[in-house]
């Protein structure tokens, strides 16, 4: 047997499903000045509704995920930014039923405008700590672990 067949069976029933189409996802920890963090709560009709989640959204074909993200704060709460203020926080990789999901989590502390959700969303600035105790979408617990090592 050699190593790489070892490091597999270390963690027998990690293994993801395959098969499922891959959604790729840009979302944003947005950092006040007091280092509270932006949470929105999804609107009602769409998948993983009431939850707590980063703003944020799906990336289109061909498009820089730090554009998507631009776009999407734009689009959901009427802020703006840029690229370059988007700091590379890391990514979860999660399973729904029907796609996996791949989502890339930023950091960003600099943007114009009052964010303000546009479709109506209620928005609440947490706290590293009282983020554990939202109710979030299941691929998120890993980004409150990122949040709290980097802010
Ligand atoms: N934005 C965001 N999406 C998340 C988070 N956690 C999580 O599982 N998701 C999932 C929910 C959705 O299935 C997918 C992102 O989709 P979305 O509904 O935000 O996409 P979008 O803004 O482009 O909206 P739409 O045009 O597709 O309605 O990722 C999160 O923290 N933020
Ligand atoms: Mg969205």
């Amino acid at each position: 047997m050699n190593d790489a067949h070892q490091a597999v069976n270390l963690c027998p029933g990690d293994e993801p499903p395959s098969g499922l189409p891959i959604v790729l996802v840009s979302a944003v920890a947005l950092v006040d000045a007091d280092g509270r963090v932006l949470v929105a709560q999804r609107p009602e009709g769409k998948h993983l509704a009431g939850l707590w989640e980063f703003p944020g959204g799906k990336v289109e074909p061909g498009e820089p995920p730090e554009l998507a993200l631009v776009r999407e704060l734009k689009e959901e709460l009427g802020i703006d930014t840029a690229a370059s203020c988007l700091a590379p926080c890391g990514f979860v990789s999660h399973a729904y039923e029907k796609f996996h999901l791949v989502m890339l989590i930023f950091a960003c502390r600099k943007w114009n405008g009052r964010p303000v959700g546009q479709q109506g969303q209620p928005l609440r600035w947490v706290r590293v700590p009282d983020l554990f105790k939202l109710d979030m979408p299941p691929a998120d617990r890993p980004v409150l672990g990122l949040l709290q090592a980097l802010l």
